[in-house]
Protein backbone atom coordinates (compact mmCIF):
# COMPACT_ATOMS: atom_id res chain seq x y z
CA UNK A 1 0.00 0.00 0.00
CA UNK A 2 1.45 3.42 -1.01
CA UNK A 3 1.80 6.23 1.51
CA UNK A 4 -1.31 7.98 0.08
CA UNK A 5 -3.59 5.32 0.09
CA UNK A 6 -2.65 4.99 3.55
CA UNK A 7 -3.37 9.00 4.29
CA UNK A 8 -6.78 8.22 2.61
CA UNK A 9 -7.48 5.54 4.31
CA UNK A 10 -7.44 7.95 7.52
CA UNK A 11 -8.61 10.91 5.98
CA UNK A 12 -12.92 10.85 6.38
CA UNK A 13 -14.06 13.85 4.54
CA UNK A 14 -15.45 13.62 1.05
CA UNK A 15 -16.45 16.73 -1.09
CA UNK A 16 -19.62 16.28 -3.86
CA UNK A 17 -19.98 18.04 -6.77
CA UNK A 18 -23.16 18.20 -8.20
CA UNK A 19 -22.64 19.52 -11.46
CA UNK A 20 -26.02 20.90 -13.59
CA UNK A 21 -25.90 22.89 -16.89
CA UNK A 22 -25.59 26.15 -15.54
CA UNK A 23 -25.06 25.66 -11.67
CA UNK A 24 -22.63 23.73 -9.51
CA UNK A 25 -24.29 22.35 -6.08
CA UNK A 26 -21.77 21.21 -3.73
CA UNK A 27 -21.10 20.09 -0.32
CA UNK A 28 -18.12 18.92 1.98
CA UNK A 29 -19.06 16.02 4.50
CA UNK A 30 -17.40 14.36 7.39
CA UNK A 31 -18.33 10.81 7.36
CA UNK A 32 -17.96 10.02 10.38
CA UNK A 33 -20.99 11.61 11.51
CA UNK A 34 -21.78 12.26 7.74
CA UNK A 35 -22.21 16.01 9.02
CA UNK A 36 -21.95 18.70 6.82
CA UNK A 37 -18.90 21.02 7.03
CA UNK A 38 -19.28 23.23 3.79
CA UNK A 39 -22.12 23.92 1.09
CA UNK A 40 -22.76 26.12 -1.49
CA UNK A 41 -24.59 26.62 -4.87
CA UNK A 42 -22.64 28.62 -8.01
CA UNK A 43 -25.64 29.90 -10.12
CA UNK A 44 -25.60 31.42 -13.75
CA UNK A 45 -22.62 30.10 -14.73
CA UNK A 46 -21.71 31.87 -18.40
CA UNK A 47 -23.88 34.60 -17.63
CA UNK A 48 -22.78 38.32 -16.21
CA UNK A 49 -24.72 37.99 -12.90
CA UNK A 50 -23.13 34.70 -11.56
CA UNK A 51 -23.42 34.17 -7.58
CA UNK A 52 -21.64 31.84 -5.37
CA UNK A 53 -23.34 31.28 -1.91
CA UNK A 54 -21.05 29.75 0.37
CA UNK A 55 -22.12 28.34 4.14
CA UNK A 56 -19.34 26.71 6.11
CA UNK A 57 -21.48 24.59 8.98
CA UNK A 58 -18.55 24.83 11.06
CA UNK A 59 -18.01 28.31 11.57
CA UNK A 60 -21.70 29.43 10.56
CA UNK A 61 -20.34 31.80 8.17
CA UNK A 62 -22.07 32.71 5.00
CA UNK A 63 -20.34 34.18 2.24
CA UNK A 64 -21.75 35.41 -1.33
CA UNK A 65 -20.01 37.19 -4.04
CA UNK A 66 -21.86 38.26 -7.48
CA UNK A 67 -20.63 39.02 -10.66
CA UNK A 68 -19.56 36.84 -13.91
CA UNK A 69 -17.50 33.14 -13.79
CA UNK A 70 -17.69 32.30 -17.01
CA UNK A 71 -17.48 28.53 -17.09
CA UNK A 72 -17.57 25.09 -14.91
CA UNK A 73 -13.62 25.24 -14.95
CA UNK A 74 -13.51 28.85 -13.07
CA UNK A 75 -16.43 28.07 -10.83
CA UNK A 76 -15.40 25.10 -9.18
CA UNK A 77 -11.88 27.53 -8.99
CA UNK A 78 -14.23 29.51 -6.96
CA UNK A 79 -15.31 26.85 -5.16
CA UNK A 80 -12.30 25.78 -3.86
CA UNK A 81 -11.35 29.19 -3.27
CA UNK A 82 -14.24 29.37 -1.04
CA UNK A 83 -13.30 26.32 1.03
CA UNK A 84 -9.80 27.19 1.58
CA UNK A 85 -11.00 30.58 3.51
CA UNK A 86 -12.23 28.34 6.19
CA UNK A 87 -9.54 26.18 6.22
CA UNK A 88 -11.21 23.53 4.18
CA UNK A 89 -9.21 23.51 0.95
CA UNK A 90 -9.00 20.73 -1.55
CA UNK A 91 -5.21 20.13 -0.50
CA UNK A 92 -6.53 18.99 3.07
CA UNK A 93 -5.06 15.41 3.65
CA UNK A 94 -8.33 15.05 5.36
CA UNK A 95 -10.22 14.29 2.48
CA UNK A 96 -10.79 10.75 0.82
CA UNK A 97 -12.08 11.59 -2.41
CA UNK A 98 -14.48 13.97 -4.21
CA UNK A 99 -17.90 12.31 -5.55
CA UNK A 100 -19.44 13.64 -8.72
CA UNK A 101 -22.93 13.16 -9.85
CA UNK A 102 -22.93 12.18 -13.67
CA UNK A 103 -26.20 12.63 -15.27
CA UNK A 104 -25.89 9.91 -18.06
CA UNK A 105 -23.77 6.14 -17.75
CA UNK A 106 -26.05 4.43 -20.66
CA UNK A 107 -25.63 1.03 -19.74
CA UNK A 108 -22.44 0.78 -18.51
CA UNK A 109 -22.43 2.05 -15.40
CA UNK A 110 -24.73 0.26 -12.74
CA UNK A 111 -22.66 1.81 -9.67
CA UNK A 112 -20.14 4.03 -8.48
CA UNK A 113 -17.20 3.98 -10.12
CA UNK A 114 -13.62 5.96 -9.69
CA UNK A 115 -12.73 7.83 -12.36
CA UNK A 116 -9.95 6.83 -15.10
CA UNK A 117 -9.25 8.23 -18.78
CA UNK A 118 -11.95 5.26 -19.92
CA UNK A 119 -13.95 6.50 -17.69
CA UNK A 120 -14.30 10.02 -18.37
CA UNK A 121 -14.19 8.81 -22.86
CA UNK A 122 -17.13 6.81 -21.78
CA UNK A 123 -18.88 9.56 -20.56
CA UNK A 124 -17.86 11.92 -23.07
CA UNK A 125 -19.25 9.36 -25.56
CA UNK A 126 -23.10 10.22 -23.86
CA UNK A 127 -23.22 13.47 -24.34
CA UNK A 128 -25.27 13.36 -27.26
CA UNK A 129 -27.86 11.59 -25.15
CA UNK A 130 -27.39 14.27 -22.03
CA UNK A 131 -26.46 17.74 -23.89
CA UNK A 132 -27.22 19.65 -20.73
CA UNK A 133 -25.49 17.57 -18.24
CA UNK A 134 -22.59 15.39 -19.23
CA UNK A 135 -20.91 18.08 -20.61
CA UNK A 136 -20.88 19.92 -16.79
CA UNK A 137 -20.22 16.97 -15.16
CA UNK A 138 -16.97 15.93 -17.41
CA UNK A 139 -15.71 19.68 -16.83
CA UNK A 140 -16.02 19.60 -13.28
CA UNK A 141 -14.43 16.29 -12.97
CA UNK A 142 -11.42 17.79 -14.93
CA UNK A 143 -10.80 20.46 -12.78
CA UNK A 144 -11.65 18.09 -9.66
CA UNK A 145 -8.75 16.13 -10.90
CA UNK A 146 -6.56 19.02 -12.34
CA UNK A 147 -6.37 20.24 -8.57
CA UNK A 148 -5.97 17.17 -6.47
CA UNK A 149 -4.78 14.41 -9.22
CA UNK A 150 -3.89 11.60 -6.23
CA UNK A 151 -7.13 11.38 -5.05
CA UNK A 152 -9.47 8.97 -6.15
CA UNK A 153 -12.21 10.84 -7.57
CA UNK A 154 -15.76 8.60 -8.12
CA UNK A 155 -18.10 8.99 -10.57
CA UNK A 156 -22.21 8.60 -9.35
CA UNK A 157 -24.49 8.16 -12.27
CA UNK A 158 -28.25 9.15 -12.26
CA UNK A 159 -29.21 5.96 -14.60
CA UNK A 160 -27.72 3.70 -12.10
CA UNK A 161 -30.69 3.08 -10.34
CA UNK A 162 -32.71 2.55 -13.04
CA UNK A 163 -30.60 -0.43 -14.13
CA UNK A 164 -33.33 -3.07 -12.63
CA UNK A 165 -35.86 -1.90 -14.97
CA UNK A 166 -37.51 -4.81 -16.39
CA UNK A 167 -37.58 -4.85 -20.38
CA UNK A 168 -41.01 -4.72 -21.02
CA UNK A 169 -40.39 -0.67 -19.34
CA UNK A 170 -36.70 -0.12 -20.65
CA UNK A 171 -37.41 -1.23 -24.35
CA UNK A 172 -39.05 1.17 -26.92
CA UNK A 173 -41.20 -0.20 -29.40
CA UNK A 174 -38.81 -0.31 -32.04
CA UNK A 175 -36.86 -2.88 -34.62
CA UNK A 176 -34.67 -4.02 -31.51
CA UNK A 177 -31.74 -3.85 -34.19
CA UNK A 178 -31.78 -0.58 -34.89
CA UNK A 179 -32.71 0.14 -31.36
CA UNK A 180 -29.38 -2.13 -29.81
CA UNK A 181 -27.09 -0.75 -32.62
CA UNK A 182 -27.46 3.10 -31.71
CA UNK A 183 -27.97 2.07 -27.83
CA UNK A 184 -31.56 3.55 -27.68
CA UNK A 185 -33.71 2.22 -24.61
CA UNK A 186 -35.16 4.52 -21.72
CA UNK A 187 -32.11 4.90 -18.85
CA UNK A 188 -33.69 6.67 -16.54
CA UNK A 189 -32.12 9.87 -14.59
CA UNK A 190 -32.28 11.66 -11.05
CA UNK A 191 -31.74 8.30 -10.20
CA UNK A 192 -29.74 9.23 -7.17
CA UNK A 193 -32.65 10.96 -6.04
CA UNK A 194 -35.50 8.26 -6.69
CA UNK A 195 -33.38 6.25 -4.54
CA UNK A 196 -32.62 7.82 -1.14
CA UNK A 197 -36.14 9.64 -1.12
CA UNK A 198 -37.95 6.25 -1.89
CA UNK A 199 -35.79 4.83 1.44
CA UNK A 200 -36.38 7.42 3.16
CA UNK A 201 -40.42 6.33 2.75
CA UNK A 202 -39.71 3.40 4.04
CA UNK A 203 -38.08 4.26 7.06
CA UNK A 204 -40.93 7.45 7.70
CA UNK A 205 -43.26 4.02 7.42
CA UNK A 206 -41.26 2.20 10.11
CA UNK A 207 -40.61 -0.11 7.25
CA UNK A 208 -37.75 -2.34 5.10
CA UNK A 209 -37.33 -0.55 1.77
CA UNK A 210 -37.77 -4.40 0.63
CA UNK A 211 -41.37 -4.09 2.87
CA UNK A 212 -43.31 -1.54 0.16
CA UNK A 213 -44.19 -0.03 -3.18
CA UNK A 214 -43.24 3.76 -3.38
CA UNK A 215 -44.04 6.26 -6.50
CA UNK A 216 -41.42 9.01 -6.00
CA UNK A 217 -42.40 12.47 -7.73
CA UNK A 218 -39.18 14.09 -8.30
CA UNK A 219 -40.14 17.99 -9.35
CA UNK A 220 -37.31 20.29 -9.40
CA UNK A 221 -36.35 21.99 -12.70
CA UNK A 222 -35.99 18.92 -13.78
CA UNK A 223 -38.63 16.46 -13.18
CA UNK A 224 -39.31 12.64 -13.37
CA UNK A 225 -41.35 9.69 -11.43
CA UNK A 226 -40.97 6.87 -10.43
CA UNK A 227 -42.18 3.01 -9.44
CA UNK A 228 -40.21 1.57 -7.02
CA UNK A 229 -41.14 -2.03 -5.97
CA UNK A 230 -39.51 -3.53 -3.09
CA UNK A 231 -36.53 -1.29 -2.83
CA UNK A 232 -35.98 -1.41 -6.90
CA UNK A 233 -36.96 0.77 -9.96
CA UNK A 234 -39.48 -0.63 -12.41
CA UNK A 235 -40.44 2.01 -13.95
CA UNK A 236 -39.46 5.56 -14.74
CA UNK A 237 -40.63 8.54 -16.43
CA UNK A 238 -37.48 9.64 -18.42
CA UNK A 239 -35.77 7.95 -21.02
CA UNK A 240 -33.20 7.75 -23.71
CA UNK A 241 -32.31 11.87 -22.33
CA UNK A 242 -34.32 13.27 -19.75
CA UNK A 243 -36.78 15.17 -22.13
CA UNK A 244 -39.34 12.23 -21.86
CA UNK A 245 -41.98 12.23 -19.16
CA UNK A 246 -43.48 15.01 -16.95
CA UNK A 247 -44.05 18.63 -17.66
CA UNK A 248 -40.73 19.85 -16.85
CA UNK A 249 -39.59 23.80 -15.68
CA UNK A 250 -38.51 24.19 -19.47
CA UNK A 251 -38.47 20.32 -21.35
CA UNK A 252 -41.76 19.59 -22.69
CA UNK A 253 -42.10 15.69 -21.24
CA UNK A 254 -44.11 13.25 -23.43
CA UNK A 255 -44.96 14.50 -26.89
CA UNK A 256 -46.29 12.58 -29.99
CA UNK A 257 -42.84 12.32 -31.83
CA UNK A 258 -44.61 12.89 -35.13
CA UNK A 259 -44.82 16.75 -33.56
CA UNK A 260 -41.11 16.71 -34.40
CA UNK A 261 -40.97 15.45 -38.05
CA UNK A 262 -44.15 18.66 -38.40
CA UNK A 263 -42.44 21.00 -37.05
CA UNK A 264 -38.99 20.16 -39.74
CA UNK A 265 -41.37 19.89 -42.35
CA UNK A 266 -44.29 21.88 -42.24
CA UNK A 267 -42.68 24.60 -39.37
CA UNK A 268 -39.12 25.03 -41.62
CA UNK A 269 -37.31 23.92 -37.99
CA UNK A 270 -33.74 22.76 -38.21
CA UNK A 271 -33.13 19.80 -35.76
CA UNK A 272 -30.98 21.92 -33.72
CA UNK A 273 -33.92 24.41 -33.38
CA UNK A 274 -36.37 21.67 -32.63
CA UNK A 275 -34.17 20.68 -30.11
CA UNK A 276 -34.08 23.90 -28.12
CA UNK A 277 -37.01 24.62 -28.29
CA UNK A 278 -38.68 21.23 -26.60
CA UNK A 279 -35.04 21.06 -23.95
CA UNK A 280 -35.11 25.13 -22.94
CA UNK A 281 -38.26 26.49 -24.41
CA UNK A 282 -40.86 24.38 -23.91
CA UNK A 283 -42.52 22.45 -20.55
CA UNK A 284 -43.98 25.72 -17.98
CA UNK A 285 -41.81 28.05 -19.59
CA UNK A 286 -43.03 27.56 -23.11
CA UNK A 287 -46.27 27.60 -21.89
CA UNK A 288 -46.69 30.09 -19.71
CA UNK A 289 -43.17 32.41 -19.90
CA UNK A 290 -42.16 31.13 -16.44
CA UNK A 291 -40.11 28.23 -15.16
CA UNK A 292 -40.43 28.93 -11.67
CA UNK A 293 -43.61 27.57 -9.79
CA UNK A 294 -43.30 30.40 -7.08
CA UNK A 295 -44.01 32.98 -9.62
CA UNK A 296 -46.51 30.71 -11.24
CA UNK A 297 -48.63 30.63 -8.24
CA UNK A 298 -48.06 34.15 -7.95
CA UNK A 299 -49.87 34.97 -11.12
CA UNK A 300 -52.46 32.14 -10.60
CA UNK A 301 -53.49 33.96 -7.68
CA UNK A 302 -53.37 37.43 -9.39
CA UNK A 303 -55.90 35.78 -11.84
CA UNK A 304 -53.61 35.40 -14.32
CA UNK A 305 -55.18 32.72 -16.98
CA UNK A 306 -52.30 31.50 -19.04
CA UNK A 307 -50.32 30.63 -15.58
CA UNK A 308 -53.24 28.87 -14.62
CA UNK A 309 -53.34 26.92 -17.71
CA UNK A 310 -49.79 25.40 -17.52
CA UNK A 311 -50.38 24.70 -13.87
CA UNK A 312 -53.55 22.49 -15.00
CA UNK A 313 -50.95 20.96 -17.93
CA UNK A 314 -48.38 20.06 -15.33
CA UNK A 315 -51.05 18.48 -13.23
CA UNK A 316 -52.48 16.70 -15.58
CA UNK A 317 -49.57 14.84 -16.61
CA UNK A 318 -48.33 14.66 -12.89
CA UNK A 319 -51.73 12.47 -12.67
CA UNK A 320 -51.28 10.44 -15.82
CA UNK A 321 -47.69 9.18 -14.13
CA UNK A 322 -49.52 8.56 -10.48
CA UNK A 323 -52.29 6.54 -12.20
CA UNK A 324 -50.05 4.65 -14.61
CA UNK A 325 -47.62 3.99 -11.42
CA UNK A 326 -50.47 2.09 -9.81
CA UNK A 327 -51.01 -0.04 -12.79
CA UNK A 328 -47.48 -0.99 -12.72
CA UNK A 329 -47.26 -1.24 -9.06
CA UNK A 330 -50.41 -3.30 -8.29
CA UNK A 331 -50.13 -1.93 -4.97
CA UNK A 332 -48.86 1.48 -3.72
CA UNK A 333 -48.03 2.02 -0.32
CA UNK A 334 -46.78 5.51 -0.65
CA UNK A 335 -46.52 8.47 -2.68
CA UNK A 336 -43.55 10.99 -2.35
CA UNK A 337 -42.83 14.23 -3.44
CA UNK A 338 -39.58 15.98 -3.76
CA UNK A 339 -37.01 18.39 -4.95
CA UNK A 340 -37.89 21.88 -5.12
CA UNK A 341 -41.38 21.50 -6.20
CA UNK A 342 -42.32 18.84 -4.71
CA UNK A 343 -40.82 19.66 -1.10
CA UNK A 344 -41.84 23.39 -1.45
CA UNK A 345 -45.40 23.65 -3.43
CA UNK A 346 -47.92 22.39 -1.28
CA UNK A 347 -51.16 23.62 -4.36
CA UNK A 348 -48.97 21.07 -6.63
CA UNK A 349 -49.19 18.41 -3.82
CA UNK A 350 -52.82 19.11 -3.14
CA UNK A 351 -53.76 19.30 -7.17
CA UNK A 352 -51.75 16.20 -7.55
CA UNK A 353 -53.80 14.08 -5.22
CA UNK A 354 -57.00 15.34 -5.28
CA UNK A 355 -59.62 13.16 -7.15
CA UNK A 356 -57.24 10.35 -6.70
CA UNK A 357 -59.02 9.17 -3.39
CA UNK A 358 -60.68 6.13 -4.95
CA UNK A 359 -57.26 4.73 -5.37
CA UNK A 360 -56.18 5.00 -1.89
CA UNK A 361 -54.00 8.38 -1.61
CA UNK A 362 -55.35 11.64 0.13
CA UNK A 363 -53.51 15.22 1.40
CA UNK A 364 -54.81 16.59 4.60
CA UNK A 365 -54.77 20.60 3.98
CA UNK A 366 -53.67 21.69 7.49
CA UNK A 367 -50.38 18.63 7.33
CA UNK A 368 -50.22 20.05 3.60
CA UNK A 369 -49.61 23.71 4.34
CA UNK A 370 -47.26 22.94 7.20
CA UNK A 371 -44.12 24.18 6.07
CA UNK A 372 -40.74 21.95 7.26
CA UNK A 373 -37.19 20.50 6.37
CA UNK A 374 -37.48 17.37 7.64
CA UNK A 375 -39.35 14.09 6.02
CA UNK A 376 -42.95 13.81 7.00
CA UNK A 377 -46.40 12.16 6.09
CA UNK A 378 -49.42 14.77 5.13
CA UNK A 379 -52.08 12.20 4.71
CA UNK A 380 -54.66 11.91 7.02
CA UNK A 381 -54.47 9.15 9.76
CA UNK A 382 -57.12 7.00 8.45
CA UNK A 383 -55.70 7.28 4.40
CA UNK A 384 -55.58 4.16 2.83
CA UNK A 385 -51.96 5.67 0.99
CA UNK A 386 -49.79 7.76 2.56
CA UNK A 387 -48.55 10.65 0.76
CA UNK A 388 -45.17 12.07 1.89
CA UNK A 389 -42.53 15.19 1.37
CA UNK A 390 -39.01 13.76 1.28
CA UNK A 391 -36.52 16.42 0.87
CA UNK A 392 -34.11 14.70 -1.12
CA UNK A 393 -30.18 14.91 -0.17
CA UNK A 394 -28.25 13.72 -3.49
CA UNK A 395 -25.22 14.94 -2.21
CA UNK A 396 -25.43 13.30 0.84
CA UNK A 397 -26.45 10.04 -0.94
CA UNK A 398 -23.40 10.93 -3.52
CA UNK A 399 -20.91 10.83 -0.66
CA UNK A 400 -21.96 7.46 1.28
CA UNK A 401 -21.62 5.79 -2.40
CA UNK A 402 -18.60 7.57 -3.09
CA UNK A 403 -16.94 6.76 0.33
CA UNK A 404 -18.01 3.06 0.71
CA UNK A 405 -16.27 2.73 -2.69
CA UNK A 406 -12.97 4.26 -1.58
CA UNK A 407 -13.12 2.17 1.30
CA UNK A 408 -13.71 -0.97 -0.17
CA UNK A 409 -11.21 -0.29 -2.69
CA UNK A 410 -8.56 0.03 -0.23
N1 LIG B 1 -40.98 27.83 -2.24
C1 LIG B 1 -41.19 27.30 -3.44
N2 LIG B 1 -42.44 27.16 -3.91
C2 LIG B 1 -42.70 26.63 -5.12
N3 LIG B 1 -41.75 26.19 -5.95
C3 LIG B 1 -40.47 26.27 -5.54
C4 LIG B 1 -40.11 26.84 -4.27
N4 LIG B 1 -38.78 26.78 -4.16
C5 LIG B 1 -38.30 26.23 -5.30
N5 LIG B 1 -39.31 25.93 -6.13
C6 LIG B 1 -39.25 25.33 -7.47
O1 LIG B 1 -38.16 24.41 -7.50
C7 LIG B 1 -37.40 24.60 -8.70
C8 LIG B 1 -35.96 24.19 -8.48
O2 LIG B 1 -35.93 22.88 -7.98
P1 LIG B 1 -34.56 22.08 -7.77
O3 LIG B 1 -34.91 20.75 -7.25
O4 LIG B 1 -33.61 22.92 -6.99
O5 LIG B 1 -34.13 21.99 -9.29
P2 LIG B 1 -32.80 21.60 -10.04
O6 LIG B 1 -32.02 20.70 -9.12
O7 LIG B 1 -33.31 20.92 -11.25
O8 LIG B 1 -32.10 22.89 -10.32
C9 LIG B 1 -37.59 26.06 -9.03
O9 LIG B 1 -37.45 26.28 -10.40
C10 LIG B 1 -39.02 26.32 -8.57
O10 LIG B 1 -39.92 26.02 -9.62
C1 LIG C 1 -31.44 14.70 -15.31
C2 LIG C 1 -32.02 16.03 -14.98
O1 LIG C 1 -33.03 16.42 -15.50
O2 LIG C 1 -31.36 16.74 -14.03
P1 LIG C 1 -31.75 18.19 -13.48
O3 LIG C 1 -33.10 18.07 -12.88
O4 LIG C 1 -30.68 18.48 -12.46
O5 LIG C 1 -31.73 19.11 -14.66
MG1 LIG D 1 -31.84 18.61 -9.36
Amino acid sequence: MTNTVTEHLAARRVLVLNSGSSSVKYQLLDMRDESRLAVGLVERIGEQTSRLKHSCLASGDTRERTGPIADHDAALKAVAEELSRDGLGLDSPELAAIGHRVVHGGMFFTEPTVIDDQVLAEIERLIPVAPLHNPANLTGIRTAMALRPDLPQVAVFDTAFHTTMPESAARYALDPKIADRHRIRRYGFHGTSHAYVSRETARLLGKDPSEVNVIVLHLGNGASASAVERGRCVDTSMGLTPLEGLVMGTRSGDLDPAVIFHLARVGDMSMDEIDTLLNKRSGLFGLCGDNDMREIRRRIDEGDEEAALAFDIYIHRLKKYIGAYYAVLGTVDAVAFTAGVGENAAPVREAAIAGLEGLGPAVDPELNAVRADEARLISPKDARVAVAVVPTDEELEIATQTYALVGKNN
